[in-house]
């Protein structure tokens, strides 16, 4: 490739940069904290809220020592293993007998994320996507137990997956995708849960582990 066609190459990714950031359709503002502005949502993206080498920390240390277990769901008329691992972790009387004991850096990640989103949380789900194969199929966190309008906190470490959000009853809205990175914070908030559901579609590319932990705030039954 000669000099001058490296230029313009160079030149095309400046201008598509320039534009992509000019052309944030559904954010605002300049800082790493996007909020997107859709109806029915409430949504902020922090990327690099764990900078990177506690996030390398966090991801060896979840990948390597949590009980990562496999689950059943209901999918139609049959009972079939999700595609990923998960782990549930909170006090027994709220997120019930079956959940793991709070360890040090869940505790440390969970008052991290309080301090950021100003809420309260005592329950966190992990889930474990091993690679490009494993996907979590189109829901709402709309688990009865967090009521209607739940605020959840996602962070990501490992492998950035695109997550994906469609509205659920209006079509003429179109989809959203969020690459999830190592190391992001994605609030979902107000009606989010309520009005959109959200995806992590399967990928036909070499994927490694990425490790997803959603704080909930559970209320005992
Ligand atoms: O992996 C993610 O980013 C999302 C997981 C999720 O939607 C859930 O556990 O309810
Ligand atoms: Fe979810």
């Amino acid at each position: 490739m000669g000099g001058k066609e490296e230029n313009t190459t160079v030149e095309r990714i400046k201008i598509m940069m320039t534009l992509f950031d000019d052309t944030e359709l559904f954010t605002t503002g300049n800082s790493p904290k996007r909020y997107y502005d859709l109806p029915d949502m409430e949504l902020m993206q922090y990327d690099g809220f764990v900078p990177k080498a506690e996030a390398d920390v966090f991801y060896e240390k979840l990948l390597h020592n949590t009980p990562w277990r496999e689950y059943q769901m209901p999918m139609y008329d049959k009972i079939v293993t999700a595609p990923r691992m998960i782990a549930w972790y909170g006090e027994p009387e709220e997120a019930g007998e079956g959940s793991l004991p709070w360890t040090p850096e869940l505790l440390l990640l969970r008052k991290k994320v309080e301090k950021e989103t100003g809420l309260s949380f005592n329950a966190v789900l992990l889930n474990l996507y091993r690679n490009g194969s494993d996907s979590v199929a189109w829901h709402s966190d709309k688990e009865h137990r967090i009521g209607s309008n739940p605020n959840i906190a996602s962070v990501t470490f490992g492998q950035t997956r695109p997550f994906r959000f469609r509205h659920k009853t209006d079509k003429s809205i179109p989809q959203v995708e969020i690459p999830l990175h190592h190391g992001t914070l994605l609030l979902m908030s107000g009606t989010t849960n309520t009005y959109w559901e959200h995806h992590i579609p399967k990928s036909a590319k070499e994927m490694l582990p990425r490790i997803n932990l959603t704080f909930r705030l559970v209320k005992s039954l």
